[in-house]
């Protein structure tokens, strides 16, 4: 293809004749300006001009090309010919989102990624490592993601959609949405009283709020949006049963509502980009800061008999956290346990452990009496991990998931300053993505996501056939 100078394509500065170059190759947009989904007045500040770095921020590389008919491809930009961008123009284009001094107004975060984006650049470089990353090459952090793009809906038409309620019964307490919010240690890197701003912002929109080990109990209690607002209380053994015991007291007279036992983490897998961020100071291989933080709280000696003396000390609902297959979800449900999450620590335990939604599908196909409506009211199966989307939480519910586990995002969404009313933001915003979601698939309460509403079949393709009951 042809060179043409920067000097011809600065001549093409109009909105009836735009040109602008995009990743080297100049294109006439004229004719596409009235298409463009994000408005002309975005493309036409580029108009003579370099559109790359504006185009990039919002649009996969390829669009261009499927998008615009070739002849619309003029040739390629001579090199250094071509008039950089105006200032003012990429400054409005990327929005206060890609300001590196302060966060971007609330209103201007409108996804699950915005405050991801947001947090990446506010938060202390250890607190993006301990809450970013997974262990070792971070396989399974990223599945999670993967098997919900290859689970699609089967959405159904002509149902009579209003009102919507996505309100659901976890372990008996109503809650307004169909998620909780899941533990996450070392809250403070996002916020000095984050598990207080967290379990006030779910009571507020009625969702319920399941506290780590670490928090500060007290003080969460009494953030409490109202007194009889549920809370969840996620325990770590430890080797000290004394201990152990001793927490299960409290949080009983404080009044917690069930018993998260996390029984993914015997041990602590390696989160490698902790250790880069404390490997300066450390000669010795280490497992960085969450290693640190997790000292003394993990119990590699835990077992299933350890149930027993558990069960015996309290009368709390107990859930296992961290069930990884089909075999053991079946092992909780005999134990008389009232629940199990399907979760791999949201890739922070074993790396390339199998994404949760698949355990999920192998119960469906090998257990599926543990998802009955009849079998909940004395035993629900949870999910957490990778949970983004509205869309997301709707497909677990459909193939008999109670409810969700969402972690990283609240962490998110309270960092950079937003505090209380960034979580109460995101809450919201799930509510949305769910309600609409609900609505598009022909559903107008929980209860109405059935399987036959999804199509899992290229998820339940990577299922193993080795399971034997
Ligand atoms: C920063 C961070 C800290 C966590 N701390 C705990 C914890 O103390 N106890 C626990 O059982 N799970 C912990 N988890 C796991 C979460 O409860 C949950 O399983 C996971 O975050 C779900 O994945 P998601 O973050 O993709 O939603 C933690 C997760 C993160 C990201």
């Amino acid at each position: 293809m042809a060179f043409v100078d920067g000097t011809e394509v600065a001549r093409h500065n109009t909105e009836q004749d735009c040109w602008v170059v995009i990743h080297g190759k100049i294109w006439d947009v004229s004719e596409f300006l009235a298409d463009h989904p994000g408005g002309a007045n975005v493309i036409v500040k580029y108009s003579g001009r370099d559109a790359t770095k504006a185009y990039n921020e919002v649009h996969d590389p390829e669009l261009v090309t499927s998008t615009l008919s070739p002849s619309k491809c003029l040739g390629d930009i001579r090199p250094d010919s071509i008039a950089e961008p105006p200032q003012e123009a990429v400054a409005s284009t990327t929005t206060t989102l890609t300001d590196p001094a302060s966060p971007p107004p609330l209103h201007s975060i409108i996804n699950v990624d915005d405050f991801e984006k947001v947090a990446k650049r506010h938060l202390s470089p250890a607190g993006w490592a301990y809450y970013a990353s997974g262990t070792e090459d971070e396989v399974s952090l990223m599945d999670t993601r993967r098997l919900f793009r290859m689970i699609t809906f089967r959405p159904r038409v002509l149902r009579r959609v209003e009102p919507v309620s996505a309100a659901v019964k976890i372990l008996g307490h109503p809650s307004s949405l169909p998620f909780y919010i899941s533990p996450t240690g070392i809250g403070r890197y996002a916020h000095p009283d984050a598990e207080a701003v967290l379990a006030c912002a779910a009571g507020k929109e009625g969702a319920i709020y399941c506290m780590p080990t670490t928090a500060t109990h007290d003080s969460v209690f009494a953030a409490r949006s109202k007194p009889d607002q549920p809370l969840f209380f996620q325990l770590y053994t430890t080797r000290e049963r004394s201990k152990a015991l001793a927490m299960i007291r409290k949080l009983e007279a404080l009044g917690a509502a069930a018993l998260f036992l996390t029984v993914d983490s015997p041990v602590l897998g390696r989160r490698e980009q902790d250790e880069r961020i404390s490997a300066a100071d450390t000669p010795r291989v280490s497992s960085g800061l969450a290693k640190k933080g997790s000292m003394g709280l993990l119990n590699p000696m835990l077992c299933w008999e350890d149930l027993k003396w558990i069960r015996e000390a309290t009368s709390m609902p107990l859930v296992l956290k961290g069930v990884q297959t089909v075999e053991d979800a079946i092992i909780a449900y005999d134990l008389g346990v009232q629940g199990v999450v399907l979760s791999n620590h949201g890739g922070r335990s074993l790396d390339t452990a199998q994404a949760p939604i698949i355990t999920l599908l192998e119960i469906r196909k090998h257990a599926p009496h543990l998802l009955t409506p009849e079998t909940r009211d004395k035993f629900q199966v949870f999910v957490d991990g990778g949970f983004r989307r509205g869309t997301d939480v709707l497909k677990a519910l459909a193939l008999g998931a109670a409810a969700v586990g969402i972690g990283r995002p609240f962490l998110y969404s309270m960092a950079s300053g937003y505090g209380e009313a960034g979580v109460a933001r995101l809450l919201q915003m799930f509510r949305v993505e769910i309600e609409t979601s609900m609505a598009l698939a022909g559903a107008t309460t929980v209860a109405e996501l059935v399987p036959e509403m999804i199509n899992s079949e290229r998820a339940e393709s990577e299922m193993s056939r080795r399971i034997k009951l």
